[in-house]
């Protein structure tokens, strides 16, 4: 699951934001739907950056030559979890701000 310092790093960021996403979903107390729809964003970047770290590797084990192909393969997947993380942080945006904002009387 974990591959690689980069890849490491990159997965810790991912998990330090699903508790992070937890402990406010409970603070918050969340619906049933916004779990589910926090949950399925979670998986889904989660899930993108171990595809990204599986075209990497394919891509290295292919040629380790600078070529085009290998370039947009990874860059890519790159920008795969990249969409994947800022659709998760407006979605995220959206569910917890209104709720943050009644928190404190906003
Ligand atoms: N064989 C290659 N041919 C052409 N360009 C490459 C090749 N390998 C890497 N690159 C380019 O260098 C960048 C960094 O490649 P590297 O293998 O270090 O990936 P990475 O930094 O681990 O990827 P990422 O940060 O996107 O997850 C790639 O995004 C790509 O643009």
């Amino acid at each position: 699951m974990f591959d690689g310092i980069k890849n490491e790093r990159n997965m810790m960021i991912h998990y330090s934001v699903v508790v992070l996403v937890v402990v406010f979903g409970v603070t918050l107390k969340l619906t049933v739907t916004e779990w589910g729809i926090c949950l399925i964003l979670c998986g889904m970047v989660i899930a993108l950056e171990q595809v990204n770290t599986a075209i990497e590797a394919v891509v290295d084990l292919v040629t380790e030559e600078h070529k085009e192909l290998a370039r947009l393969a990874k860059d890519t997947a790159a920008g795969a979890v990249l969409v994947a993380a800022i659709t998760a942080a407006i979605v995220g945006g959206l569910i917890f701000f209104p709720k943050l904002a009644q928190l404190f009387g906003l």
